[in-house]
């Protein structure tokens, strides 16, 4: 698993993440095999991640989302199809306009990860395993822990600086995860099924958290989730893919008010979104099913 967030150009502290708009053009990808048949994990997916918005992306198992999201993080290169950055101020509905937009062509942004499995070094202390991207980029230790302290702050960990990843239980160390992608002030944040490994409760807290988080951020991000819920309470935009070869199937969006927390599930019209896209995702895997079923 490669570590997190180890990009070369690393924003000044406190400077804010620049918001970046990724479109997905006619992306497909096809993975050979030496014996069989080669596997169509996308074809033709074309979307578009606005900037300060978070798009949760949702589908059936199997039908390239992890795959869409490593195209977008540049470790795999798309069989046809490209992808373009353009960096500009973020316009997400939940976030302060900013006063003077613009926008620019953007080779890659400053990029950060958080996965399912924690991937923290064990023999590294709490506040070096959030620093240790700063470190590889060459950021000095005054400002590297300066920062590692506040991402910590920012997720309910202060004081557990000194602590290693052994003494902490899985939703910390998931927080832990959140932090050392958010010390990087990334332009891009990428969500891969970051709390599947947690228990119920323990999600909830965390998802409540990081909705919170990424509606001060600014910074785009896109999320791959299996939880309907998940991606209703986080996101502006749900992007519903197809049994594989993947497609964009609908793209919905979330018009709840923010702040959202678990309250929020509660709500008339969160009901209404997770029945329209349990009734997509259900089709979706019915699908997958009978193609698995059919050998194909
Ligand atoms: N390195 C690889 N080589 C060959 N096939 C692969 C490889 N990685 C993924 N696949 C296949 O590509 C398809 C899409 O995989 P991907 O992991 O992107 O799906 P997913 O939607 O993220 O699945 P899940 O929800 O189960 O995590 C699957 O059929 C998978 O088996």
């Amino acid at each position: 698993m490669p570590p997190v967030g180890t990009a070369a150009a690393v924003p000044a502290a406190s400077t804010g993440a620049v918001a970046t708009t990724v479109a997905v053009e006619q992306v497909g990808l096809v993975f050979p095999s030496r014996s069989g048949e080669p596997t169509v994990a996308l074809a033709d997916v074309s979307c578009h991640f606005a900037p300060g918005a978070v798009t949760a992306i949702i589908g059936p198992s199997g039908c390239g989302k992890s795959t869409l999201l490593q195209i977008i993080r540049g470790f795999l290169a798309p069989t046809h199809g490209r992808l373009r950055f353009v960096a500009g101020p973020g316009d997400a509905p939940h976030k302060a306009p900013h006063s003077a937009p613009h926008s620019t062509p953007h080779s890659t942004p400053h990029m950060a990860t958080v996965w399912q499995a924690f991937n923290l070094f064990p023999w590294r202390t709490i506040l070096d395993n959030v620093a240790f991207g700063l470190e590889v980029a060459g950021v000095g230790r005054a400002e590297r822990e300066a920062r590692a302290r506040a991402a910590l702050a920012k997720v309910d960990l202060a004081g557990f600086e000194r602590k290693y990843p052994r003494q902490l239980s899985g939703g910390m160390r998931q927080r832990v995860g959140l932090a050392r992608a958010l010390v990087m002030e990334p332009e891009l944040l990428l969500l891969d099924e970051p709390f599947g490994a947690l228990d119920a409760q323990t999600r909830l807290v965390l998802q409540e958290q990081l909705a919170a988080l990424v509606e001060t951020s600014g910074t785009t991000a896109i999320l791959v989730t299996h939880s309907i819920e998940e991606a209703v309470l986080l996101a502006d935009t749900i992007l519903v893919m197809t049994a594989r070869p993947g497609r964009i199937a609908a793209e919905i969006a979330v018009d709840l008010p923010r702040p959202r927390s678990m309250a929020t599930t509660r709500d008339p019209r969160f009901a209404a979104l997770f029945d329209h896209i349990y009734g997509l995702l259900r089709q979706e895997v019915i699908r997958a099913m009978a193609t698995e079923g059919g050998g194909a």
